[in-house]
């Protein structure tokens, strides 16, 4: 069992450019720069129920023993030890991210957490939009909280679906954009209220505005649905969960 730890080092004050979170660079740079605290903001903002969305989105996926793996984002690497106990020794996990200061943070996570399964994985640094891998090599693709922050979600989509095994199936887990009125609102009340006021004591007012913007900004679950079948993959179902706070794209190829 995950034990919460709040020791959340502060974080010098941001230079944090003054233009929106727009391209690639500055996003990486973004991630980057939470990488020190991002885990433990994580569990304290969400008190822990992250884990719970994480495991879901990995259980969709239908990663088994045996399987080549790839979660895509892997950011501090979450979702990829949970593939990692799904593969086991006889499969494989590649957990690819663009920030370099995020793959530092998974590798010294691989090597505290020291389970022997972990042996399965390999770090990748690497863009999503343009993924080192040939056709059809995958047997499931996780992708949790990255696709609402690549600069181009049809063409991450399209690298997903052409890394992807015929008849397997990748699940995206990320923020809902909320069609109920009173999940709306108190997802932005949170947002107000919470989350940035929090990230504003560690520094980082303009990353956690960010992460509120790019929900404003996302596709609601339908989009996301028609998004994969424009992709080329033959069914796609988005569910909502943590009381449609969150949601978890399902798509098979
Ligand atoms: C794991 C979660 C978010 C990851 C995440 C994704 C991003 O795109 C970011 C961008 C910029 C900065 C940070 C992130 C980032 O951390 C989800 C849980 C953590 C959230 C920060 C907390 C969200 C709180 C909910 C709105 C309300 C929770 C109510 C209840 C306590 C479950
Ligand atoms: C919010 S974090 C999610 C991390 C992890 N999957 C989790 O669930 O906690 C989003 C991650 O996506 C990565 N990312 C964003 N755009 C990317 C791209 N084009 N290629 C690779 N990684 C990217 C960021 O560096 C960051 O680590």
């Amino acid at each position: 069992m995950h034990s919460l730890q709040f020791s959340i080092p502060l974080l010098p004050t941001s230079r944090f450019k003054r233009h929106s979170v727009r391209c690639a660079s500055d996003r990486q740079q973004l991630f980057n720069r939470i990488a020190p605290v991002y885990d433990n903001l994580n569990d304290l903002l969400s008190l822990g129920q992250h884990r719970i969305w994480k495991r879901m989105a990995v259980s969709w996926s239908g990663a088994k023993t045996g399987d080549s793996l790839l979660d895509l984002c892997c950011g501090s690497g979450d979702l990829t030890f949970l593939m990692s106990e799904k593969a086991g020794a006889d499969g494989k996990v590649i957990g690819l991210d663009f920030s370099k200061e995020q793959l530092s943070i998974a590798s010294s996570r691989q090597y505290l957490l020291s389970k022997a399964c972990y042996n399965n994985i390999e770090w990748v640094e690497a863009d999503a939009l343009d993924l080192p891998f040939s056709n059809g090599y995958f047997d499931a693709i996780t992708m949790g909280y990255g696709l609402r922050n690549v600069v181009d979600k049809r063409r991450a989509m399209q690298e997903m679906f052409r890394v992807l095994k015929p008849g397997s199936r990748v699940s995206i887990l990320d923020f809902n954009k909320s069609m109920q009125p009173f999940t709306a609102l108190f997802q932005e009340w949170m947002f107000d209220n919470v989350v940035v006021p929090t990230a504003t004591v560690y520094g980082l007012a303009k990353e956690y505005q960010y992460l509120k913007t790019s929900i404003d900004e996302f596709l609601t679950g339908k989009e996301l649905e028609k998004l994969a079948l424009d992709a080329g993959f033959s069914y796609a179902r988005h569910y909502e969960i943590g009381g449609g706070l969150m949601g978890n794209l399902v798509a098979a190829r």
